[in-house]
Formats: C-alpha cells, sequence, structure tokens
C-alpha cells in the first residue's frame, strides 16, 4: 500500500527579478514501510522536494497524499497536526535544543503533542543507537556523530508514518556516517517507518532499498539498490 504519492507537482520560487520553477510535473510514490534515497546536484531542489512534503512550504499546483489524505488542502491547524503527528524530520545541522539535555530533547515530540511517554520505545531507541548513556548530557557536551543520533532518536519517537531526513551525514565523518547508517537501517527494518532520505553521497544512498534522482525539477533514474 501507498504510504506517499507525490502527483505533478509543480512549485516554483519568485524573486523581485525572475520567477524559478523547481519543481516541474514532479510525481512519485512511496510504499509503506519503504525506504527510498533521493539524490540530484545542489540547487535540484531536494530540499525543496522534502519541505513540501513537510507541509513547511506550498505548491503551485498538483498533490501530495499521505495516506490517501491531501496534504496540500489541510488548513493551518490540519498542518499542525500532519507535522506534530505523522512526520519526523532530521536535518543536517542536529537542530537539538541547546539548553536541554538528551532526554529531554528526545521526549520533545511526545511533550508537544501531549503523548504518554513509551517506556519500552525510547528504551529500545536508546540501545538501538547506543545513546542510553548520555540522557543527562547536553547537546554541546557531544560529538557530531552522537548528536545526530540523538536527534533520529527524536525524529522516531512519536513513531511518525514517514520520517524525512535532509542530509543527514552532511556534518559526520565517514566514520560516523557508516555507524548512523548502519543503527538507521536496523531500525528501519525493525520500525518499518517509511524513510525518504536527501543525500548527495552515494554510499549513504546505498543503504536504501531505492534511489531516485532529481534532475531539472523532476525524477530521471530510478534505481533499485538491491
Ligand atoms: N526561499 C527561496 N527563494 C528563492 N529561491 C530559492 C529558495 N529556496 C531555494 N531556492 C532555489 O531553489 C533551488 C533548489 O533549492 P534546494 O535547496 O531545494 O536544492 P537542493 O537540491 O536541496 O540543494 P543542496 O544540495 O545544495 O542543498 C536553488 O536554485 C535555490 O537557489
Amino acid at each position: 500500500m501507498k504510504l506517499l504519492e507525490v502527483k505533478n507537482v509543480h512549485k516554483c520560487y519568485a524573486n523581485t527579478r525572475r520567477v524559478s520553477e523547481v519543481l516541474h510535473d514532479l510525481s512519485f510514490a512511496a510504499e509503506e514501510g519503504s525506504f527510498t534515497a533521493i539524490m540530484g546536484k545542489s540547487g535540484s531542489g531536494k530540499s525543496t522536494l522534502l519541505n513540501c512534503i513537510a507541509s513547511l512550504l506550498p505548491i503551485d499546483s498538483g498533490s501530495i497524499l499521505v495516506k490517501g489524505q491531501d496534504i496540500t488542502a489541510f488548513s493551518r491547524k490540519q498542518r499542525e497536526v500532519y507535522r506534530r503527528e505523522d512526520i519526523g524530520i532530521v536535518f543536517q545541522d542536529f537542530a537539538l535544543l541547546p539548553f536541554h539535555c538528551v532526554l529531554e530533547n528526545i521526549l520533545l515530540p511526545l511533550h508537544l503533542a501531549k503523548k504518554a511517554v513509551d517506556q519500552a520505545h525510547v528504551e529500545m531507541l536508546l540501545q538501538a543507537l547506543d545513546i542510553a548513556q548520555l540522557t543527562t548530557a547536553l547537546p554541546q557536551e557531544l560529538s557530531g556523530g552522537e548528536q545526530q543520533r540523538v536527534a533520529i532518536a527524536r525524529a522516531f519517537v512519536h513513531q511518525p508514518k514517514l520520517l524525512l531526513m535532509d542530509e543527514p551525514t552532511g556534518n559526520l565523518d565517514s566514520e560516523n556516517t557508516h555507524i548512523l547508517m548502519e543503527m538507521l537501517k536496523e531500525l528501519h527494518e525493525k520500525q518499518k517507518t517509511t524513510i525518504l532520505l536527501v543525500t548527495h553521497d552515494r554510499d549513504v544512498a546505498a543503504y536504501a532499498e531505492r534511489t531516485l534522482l532529481l534532475q531539472d525539477g523532476k525524477f530521471i533514474e530510478k534505481c533499485d539498490n538491491h
């Protein structure tokens, strides 16, 4: 069953001098539980696409269906609920709250959604990402790799339907990239969360089940990674 269907999406940016179309009649779908990597050269529109799917940016035409519901037609309130409950987002720069300890950072989505903490799930995430010993530390006391693993635990904590990752290994060295991707792959196998991961790194994309290549506003290549 399809969790995500992006249909004929057009997205332009306009400034005082010109209008440029970044996404041009773009369509693709992601099956529930699938893991897709999105590649494309700098400026090809990868982050724009993720932001549109996260309902952080409006599109000009087309539709984006999540579990059959068109999120582009959502009211402001519905968008807030969608972002809070249905999706998890991981950015390149970790985006942790600096004055809150690791555990508070991880539990933040639950607090925002006023949801109870599932202790067993949190414990599983801490173990799977090897951060159980860091729960009382502040983000600044952690290495980049550890900070990103905390950000991933936070993105998984409310068991989102869809996990959006924008260059999550962009600030990591190759050793930490490998550690993080191994852990992410295992978590994906366990949780069956649908993942879309933007990367410029072919080695990172190889952890996904398929790779889509964005060029001239649409996907030009779909390759099965296995
Ligand atoms: N807010 C904005 N206003 C105008 N143009 C923008 C805006 N955001 C992005 N763009 C332009 O849209 C294009 C796509 O940007 P986007 O950030 O989506 O690309 P990307 O593939 O994620 O790039 P990178 O790999 O460098 O992060 C670029 O040409 C960029 O300059």
